[in-house]
């Protein structure tokens, strides 16, 4: 099982600082989504550059012209690439397929995906590397979490890896770990903390423990 550290709400520099604190803790740093559009795929690039022992990933939550997209994420220095489970088929393999060129990893994000069961079963079949369910920041407020979407998609995932995301802390992680994900993505559990390198490395030690 190994951890990634998620980097939505920083800059380029912040993101630096934040890394730099608990590099240690972690296997996986992620470019968010919100710091891709912000600054670019340089974020990217400058954070692989600076950290290049540290698997990148970039959060581009990719839903067409996906083999341009993957391409210009690995130039860029990206380990793994993010689809949506909800694009199309065709997208998907076009991930999977520059990916495999480029030496790369496709992690297909479920977030919103209605009949996760069926899509996971689906996905898994187009050879992708990881399947993530995923509940975002709208639903989390509301609430929810994907604890059981997880033990669902580890009842029908057969080939990839799968993944956990979505408002994950400190005092969740333990029945997160008992259902035995390959990745589980922290964000906020980390970086809201008042310690980040505390949080992470306790983080890191249960999941080492599991
Ligand atoms: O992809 C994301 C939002 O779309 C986040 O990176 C993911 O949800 C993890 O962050 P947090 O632990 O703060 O929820």
């Amino acid at each position: 099982m190994e951890l990634q550290l998620a980097l939505d709400l920083v800059d380029i520099p912040g993101a630096k600082q934040v890394i730099k604190d608990v590099e240690p803790y972690i296997d996986i740093v992620e470019i968010g989504t919100p710091v891709v559009i912000n600054e670019g795929l340089r974020a990217v690039k400058e954070i692989k550059e600076a950290f290049p022992n540290l698997r990148v990933l970039a959060d581009l939550k990719i839903m067409d012209a996906a083999g341009y997209e993957v391409m210009k994420a690995s130039e860029a220095g990206a380990d793994i690439v993010t689809i949506l489970g909800a694009s199309e088929d065709a997208s998907i393999r076009g991930a999977v397929e520059e990916a495999r060129k480029q030496g790369r990893q496709i992690l297909v994000d479920m977030i919103a995906v209605k009949n996760l069961e069926q899509r996971a079963r689906e996905v898994d079949e187009l050879g992708v590397d990881y399947i993530c369910v995923h509940t975002g920041y709208d639903l989390q407020a509301a609430g929810q979490n994907s604890f059981e979407d997880l033990r669902t998609i580890k009842r029908v995932v057969k080939n990839a890896k799968t993944a956990v995301a979505g408002g994950i802390k400190l005092e969740s992680l333990p029945e997160v770990i008992q259902a035995e994900p390959d990745l589980v993505i922290v964000g906020g559990g980390i970086t809201g903390q008042a310690d980040q390198k505390a949080a992470a490395s306790e983080m890191q030690r249960l999941i080492r423990q599991a």
